[in-house]
């Protein structure tokens, strides 16, 4: 392999990446190296050998994120084999300076496992990290830490490669706001270097003295939760410079100063204006006040206190416009009561924000180009799913499996609704072994597509045929049509099968809408949403919330970016995984699954209620097979759900469906080599999995009745089942099989809780009665204890990660500790090691 000459301002850049995110991080960090006077090569980890070695760098940067039960991506398996040999030298990598910023969600017990092990590997292999590594937390927001991460990341890297510190040269526009009659521009706004970006002297930002100038200082609060908050139009604006002005202050504070001090009477971005002020280097005093229609009042009465409940109720979803045009200049009072009370919202912004300079993001580039083929009819139904692009976690092809059976296992009465579904998969690739995985791909919603299309003004385009290619010339570096979009295709088709309309709308993509967006206040708020200063309101009002893309657009509707633009910024649509919940040996090429039906309410600044994209779409698809009513489908749901092609030309088949007709799902079996039953029969197998977490476990107890049917001499070890539920008459799922496995003497132990009924009576230990499975499992700690330490367990999690697992894992070390009668770091040691032997396993989920 030729290697590249040595150069003293070159970066290898390399990341693993399962779901797109760090490839995502690694592109952006591609993009803005060569403004920072750096030349960076980029490649995926399956390359290594191919495209690059890491023996024969120097300087090397990692983006590595965590899948699985903290394993390494699909796409970085070969590196981590092969830099785990136990024969490499401990100087084998000694020539090598790294940085490392590894991606993943504290939910997962083994939390950035795999960037962890990577940098423990690559020190212990000789080589040196030149800028410290940083975790960041998909549970939290990855930006809070990736953001300052990159930031000074560039400074690093340049006197890692012995080049001169950055001078104020490398620098971003400082933009003007549009201003309106009485709406002024309050704050500069500075843009990050980025390729179309217009070089000025020096990077620009006031700061209100109390503004995070660090991403990761922000990192479990916000400022529109803490009392102190209220606060902000009396505080001191200060004027700093930016760090890359260090040098050169007197020339960053005059331009500060020349482009930021001014008396203003500003317009707070719902249009209302609130405070006359004079924002510079000194002071910042709110003064005045004016008022609103009653129309506006109203709202802004309603968001008093906590705008995020208000917003809840579904009364917060805010037209910019409507607020502009509606407000007037008559009654102060009421604007001063509201100007004391009133927080920022999703479209509302606030002092200091409101009033700030910006730092904002690079503008993304655009690099893809769309051509219509009017004259072209597509058949879409032909088209390979998602462009033919490999799925993640794949063991094997997407197969059509058919549907055969659908079975609420809820009463009507549960909080949620569970649905067991059959597939069958005969006469295809697909076979299982209880407590495998599978992925469903699944479609987006409709009607949701159906008003993205309506929001985008693309009615008249969306099932024209179009071929895309990336832009001659396009400045955005390693270019790409995205491998998820087939070479033709159409809108609708895109935007329903290949991608993930749903996605929370990143920093980087609020920034591409700026461009897009007409009216000057709500540009403004979008801007100040993906700032640098933004970060507590992005957090509150577009990640913790969930948003959509449609959620945006609803609320700032003078946004209408390009397709195109989607096409760059919309990752890839993710099949969505379930376990398995049968054995192949009970229901040979059949399998079962079981799911509840998510629901999502409108409110706190989402524009309409859905269900999940996968579970929504199951239940749809299945309602006629669940109720056995047909004669419903053609006015019911069924009409505007059914996805054509793939997904069942079911379209043409409304009104004449038949139990004989076949519903096909597209199928993936997810490689999983660990949540397993144990080879050898006799070993004891621990089980906690409530809700529908039960899944493998029905599967497994299957297997082991017929296992113990077809070896009748085999010595079976004891099972236990921690189960839990909220009522045992409306939502206990398996009941029956279970309590029938309990009988037959398969499953030696059902311990079951219902979180939400009157305990029936004090535990014998005079503990409180258990309410969730780990309070089972601290009751009966003493056998669990024994099983595990004594004689070789397996102990199975399955269901929640957010909040189960992890108390489980807390009592479980509890038990550990009691039993061995150990510190509690021995307990926490003991329990790494089950893990490393496999003998505590998890499949859990966020
Ligand atoms: C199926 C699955 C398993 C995961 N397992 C872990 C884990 O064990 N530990 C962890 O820290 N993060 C885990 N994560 C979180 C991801 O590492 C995180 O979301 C990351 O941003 C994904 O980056 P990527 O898109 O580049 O793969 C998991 C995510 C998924 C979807």
């Amino acid at each position: 392999m030729p290697m590249m000459p040595a150069q003293n301002n070159r970066l290898v850049l390399l990341y693993g990446s399962q779901t797109g995110q760090a490839k995502a991080i690694a592109e952006e960090i591609h993009d803005n190296a060569e403004k920072h006077g750096l030349r960076t090569d980029l490649f995926g980890l399956e390359l290594t050998e191919k495209k690059f070695d890491v023996t024969k760098e120097s300087c090397v940067v990692f983006v590595c994120s965590t899948t699985g039960d903290g394993e390494p991506p699909d796409n970085a398996l070969k590196f981590f084999r092969r830099l785990k040999k136990k024969t490499l030298p401990s100087d084998h990598l000694s020539h090598l300076n790294f940085a490392l910023l590894g991606l993943g969600d504290s939910n997962y017990t083994n939390f950035c496992n795999c960037p962890k092990t990577l940098d423990k590997r690559l020190q212990e292999l000789g080589a040196k990290p030149f800028y410290p590594t940083g975790y960041a937390d998909d549970a939290v927001g990855l930006e809070i830490v990736v953001d300052p991460w990159i930031e000074g990341l560039w400074t690093a890297a340049r006197k890692q490669l012995g080049l001169p510190p950055e001078s104020c040269t490398v620098a971003g526009e400082t933009v003007a706001m549009e201003t309106t009659n009485n709406t002024q521009t309050p704050g500069g706004v500075t843009d990050s270097v980025g390729p179309d970006s217009g070089e000025t002297e020096g990077k620009i930002d006031i700061k209100e003295e109390r503004t995070q100038t660090d991403g990761t200082e922000m990192s479990g609060h916000h400022d529109n939760d803490n009392p102190e908050s209220d606060k902000v139009s009396e505080k001191t604006v200060t004027v700093t410079s930016a760090k890359c002005c260090e040098d050169n202050t007197d020339n960053c504070a005059s331009l500060a100063h020349e482009n930021n001090t001014h008396s203003v009477k500003s317009k707070n971005p719902a249009g209302v204006s609130i405070t006359e002020q004079t924002v510079g280097p000194v002071t910042e005093k709110s003064t005045a006040a004016e008022s609103c229609t009653d129309a506006t009042d109203t709202e802004m009465t309603e968001k008093s206190g906590n705008n995020k409940t208000a917003e809840a109720s579904g009364t917060g979803q805010h037209n910019l416009e409507d607020h502009t045009s509606n407000s007037n200049d008559t009654d102060g009072q009421v604007v001063d009561a509201v100007k004391e009370q009133a927080g920022p919202s999703l479209t509302v912004s606030v002092p200091p924000l409101s009033d700030s300079g910006l730092t904002l993001p690079a503008k993304p580039v655009p690099y893809l180009e769309v051509e219509f083929h009017p004259e072209e009819s597509l058949c879409v139904e032909e088209l390979p799913l998602q462009g033919g692009c490999p799925f993640p976690s794949a063991a094997t092809d997407v197969v059509m499996a058919t549907v055969t059976t659908a079975t609420r296992l809820t009463r009507h009465d549960a909080v949620k609704t569970a649905l067991d579904i059959e597939l069958d998969v005969s006469n295809t690739c697909f076979k299982y072994e209880p407590g495998d995985s599978f992925g469903v791909v699944c479609p987006n919603n409709e009607t949701e597509v159906q008003d993205l299309i309506n929001r985008l003004g693309l009615t008249d385009h969306a099932d024209m045929t179009f071929s895309v290619k990336v832009v001659q010339g396009s400045k955005k570096r390693a270019a790409a049509v995205p491998a998820h979009l087939p070479a033709r295709c159409t809108i609708r088709h895109a935007l329903l099968t290949c991608l993930e309309i749903r996605a929370v709308p990143k920093k980087a993509f609020l920034r591409m809408l700026v461009e897009h967006t007409s009216d000057a206040v709500q540009k403004r708020r979008l801007q100040e949403l993906c700032s640098k200063q933004g970060t507590a309101d992005y957090a509150a009002f577009i990640r913790e919330p969930n948003l959509r893309l449609l959620d945006v657009l609803t609320a700032f509707p003078s946004c209408c970016p390009p397709f195109e633009r989607l096409l760059e910024m919309l990752p890839r649509l993710q099949p969505r995984p379930y376990s398995v919940s049968s054995s192949p040996l009970v229901h040979p090429d059949r399998l079962h699954f079981v799911f509840n039906i998510v629901h999502i309410p409108s409110g706190n600044g989402r524009a309409t209620a859905c269900t999940g994209v996968c579970t929504g779409w199951l239940d749809r698809l299945t309602r006629h097979i669940q109720t056995g009513v047909y004669g419903d489908i053609a006015e019911g749901s069924l009409t505007t759900h059914i996805q054509p092609g793939v997904y069942g030309d079911m379209a043409e088949k409304i009104g004449q469906m038949s139990l004989n007709d076949p519903l096909t799902v597209p199928i993936y079996l997810r490689t999983n080599n660990h949540f397993r039953l144990p080879s050898d029969l006799s070993a004891p197998i621990i089980m906690v999995g409530p809700g529908t977490g039960v899944a493998p476990f029905v599967g497994f107890l299957q297997h082991r009745e017929k296992q113990r049917e077809l070896s009748p001499d085999a010595v079976c070890g004891p099972s236990w089942l921690f189960y839990g539920c909220r009522h045992r008459d409306r939502d206990y799922l398996y009941r029956e099989e279970l309590e029938r496995l309990a009988a037959a003497g398969i499953l030696n132990h059902l311990v079951v809780c219902f979180s939400r009924e009157e305990p029936v009576a004090m535990e014998t230990d005079g503990a409180p009665p258990a309410r969730y499975v780990q309070d089972n499992l601290h009751h009966h700690g003493d056998e669990v204890g024994r099983m595990l330490l004594d004689e070789g367990a397996i102990l199975y999690v399955c269901g929640d990660a957010k909040n189960m697992a992890k108390d489980v894992n807390e009592v479980i070390t509890q038990i550990v500790q009691k039993y061995k009668g150990c510190t509690i770091q021995e307990a926490r040691n003991t329990i790494f090691q089950l893990r490393q032997d496999r003998h505590y396993i998890e499949d859990i989920w966020t």
